[in-house]
């Protein structure tokens, strides 16, 4: 499934941040996301997952093809793993997670409650989510803090097994995760004009 982002122009805050964004990204494909800080990428991110509108423009899939894995976990702290992983199956209608288990080194710690996990580990499971989604279109948020070398090779190897199955994924990372053939897509020249009256703000506390 091609993923089309089409003149897309997204708000923060009440302040354009983007304007004029388009790609394509076809099945089977993972695109970077890069800028620095502020730019938009969260903002883009969370567009894509349907979560705020575009203030203009159009992305094509909708959110019912894409899953968002967001600075938060979204994790049920008293929960265990293997029931965190169960409810997210449920919710999307999958069957196994098996995959998910293995794919990001969480047997061992199945029967922990996730509250209890350290933070590399918690990431790992939130991760993990994304594979019982059974989605097309994986977002990502800096999927790779708190990881360690180890856990950023598993990442990267259960995102490369998405791509050969004919998914996608958007990530945003300031780090060089070594997918094969990954897409970069710099942000930098998308950023939006500032607002003609952008001073008022300041002029009205003055
Ligand atoms: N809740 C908010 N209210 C107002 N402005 C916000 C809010 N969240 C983010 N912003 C602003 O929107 C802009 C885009 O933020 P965003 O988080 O999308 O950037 P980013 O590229 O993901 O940044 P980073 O690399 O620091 O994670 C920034 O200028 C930010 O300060």
């Amino acid at each position: 499934m091609e993923v089309r982002v089409e003149d897309l122009a997204i708000v923060r805050g009440g302040l354009r941040v983007l304007e004029g964004v388009s790609f394509r990204l076809p099945s089977a494909r993972a695109l970077v996301l890069r800028g620095p800080n502020g730019i938009g990428k969260t903002t883009l991110l969370r567009t894509l997952a349907g979560l705020q509108p575009a203030d203009a423009g159009r992305v094509v899939p909708g959110p019912d093809a894409m899953a968002y894995a967001s600075h938060a976990d979204g994790i049920k702290a008293t929960l265990s793993v293997e029931e965190n992983l169960r409810f997210w199956a449920r919710l999307h209608g999958t069957a196994s997670i098996t995959a998910a288990l293995r794919d990001f080194n969480l047997e061992t710690l199945a029967e922990r409650p996730a509250g209890s996990l350290s933070a590399g580990q918690k990431r790992r499971l939130g991760l993990a989510r994304m594979a019982v989604t059974g989605r097309a279109v994986w977002l990502f948020d800096e999927p790779t803090i708190s990881l360690d070398a180890d856990s950023v090779a598993l990442f990267a190897a259960a995102v490369g097994r998405h791509l050969e199955v004919g998914g996608s994924a958007v990530i945003a990372t300031h780090i060089d995760l070594g997918l094969a053939g990954a897409d970069v897509l710099d942000l930098a020249p998308y950023k939006a004009a500032p607002p003609e009256h952008g001073h008022d703000f300041h002029e009205a506390f003055l």
